[in-house]
């Protein structure tokens, strides 16, 4: 009876992270001379919080982005999502299990792509690697014949099944690496820098082929990134994590309301284009002779800013007002650490 409202609870979403932490114990590393031979024979340790205490949830369905700036503790994040790695503290339940403790069970119901890593067999052809996954995963045939047919097909995997994957592009081998981490058809899909390296068109049928899993067959995912692409074209909510710490979840659009204050007013002048100086406000010129001018909306209103502007003489013939797309943010985000929350 405890058992089963325990496991309710656990499952209440797919993902449930509870203030979540991970330290490492790392060799203090020593200066001067042998100081690697010291470091060996007397090794001093110190503690490293890489996650540091988060919470979010993640219901069926969803597509969230992970991000951060590199160092922040997303792949920390994913592997003990994943269960490769045992939380220093705090609660993670995938789909009511324990990551790390439910090891078995749990990698039915996950599907892992480290972009920079692969998971195949370095020198076996990519078919046999898919094989060998059918055996330890116990996909029937049934199953792996349907799936391996739509993924060659949505994957365009036809042209280099039959090569070793260390013979294969990047782009190839991300591409190898999603068929084999959804051929035993996980409910979740965890994706570490899927597209990082790979052109742009391998990048766009990767988003495609992301979408369509998503849709078709309803497999969450949680995605880390740092292509604002990725971000604007594959999900909805997006979860910024900073030095191991949340600092954002929620929508998009939210994250552009929160950070994306950054007006660009750019324009065209029929005299010269006046001197400005206010304060918080960065002024360029343009190629085409006009001026460029970013300021807070907090700060001034548009209004403002062009009655300032007016005050200096000049006449505006044109004008163009931009908000601060993601790329902007996302940078804005990293460079200050989040703010307000
Ligand atoms: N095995 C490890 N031993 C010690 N420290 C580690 C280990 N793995 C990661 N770290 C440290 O933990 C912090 C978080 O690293 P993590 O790899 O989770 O970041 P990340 O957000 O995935 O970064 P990136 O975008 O560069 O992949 C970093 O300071 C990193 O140096």
């Amino acid at each position: 009876m405890l058992f089963a409202k325990e496991r309710k609870r656990r499952q209440s979403a797919l993902i449930t992270v509870n203030n979540l932490s991970k330290t490492y114990r790392i060799v203090r590393p020593r200066e001067g001379r042998f100081s690697a031979l010291k470091s060996l024979v007397h090794p001093e340790y110190i503690e490293r919080r890489a996650v540091d205490g988060i919470h979010f949830s993640i219901k069926d369905g969803e597509i969230v982005g992970y991000i951060g700036q590199n160092g922040a503790g997303k792949s920390t994040t994913i592997k003990m999502l994943s269960g490769i790695l045992v939380p220093t503290s705090g609660e993670v339940y995938v789909d009511g299990l324990i990551p790390h403790r439910d090891r078995k069970e749990h990698l039915h119901n996950i599907g892992v792509v480290f972009g920079q890593k692969t998971s195949l067999w370095w020198d076996v052809p990519v078919i046999d690697s898919l094989h060998i996954l059918k055996k330890m995963y116990r996909v029937e045939d049934e199953r792996f014949q349907k799936n391996l047919a739509l993924f060659t097909e949505l994957l365009d995997l036809g042209n280099f099944l039959n090569q070793p994957v260390r013979q294969l592009s990047l782009g190839q081998r991300v591409r190898a690496d999603l068929a084999a981490a959804l051929m035993h058809d996980p409910k979740i899909l965890f994706l570490d820098e899927p597209t990082i390296g790979v052109d742009v068109v391998a990048k766009e049928r990767l988003r495609k082929f992301i979408l369509e899993i998503n849709r078709e067959r309803g497999v969450s995912v949680l995605l880390t990134t740092h292509d604002v692409v990725d971000m604007e074209k594959l999900v909805n909510r997006v979860i910024v994590i900073h030095g191991g710490r949340l600092i954002y979840d929620g929508a998009i659009h939210g994250l552009r309301e929160r950070y994306g204050r950054q007006r660009r007013m750019e324009l065209q002048f029929e005299n010269e284009p006046p001197d400005l100086t206010l304060p918080g406000v960065d002024t360029e010129r343009m190629e085409d002779g006009g001026l460029a001018v970013m300021f807070d909306q907090n700060a001034y209103t548009v209004d403002e800013m062009l009655s300032h502007i007016r005050k200096t003489g000049s006449t505006i013939r044109d004008i163009i007002i931009q908000k601060a797309d993601i790329e902007q943010i996302v940078r804005d985000i990293y460079q200050e650490g989040g703010r307000d929350v």
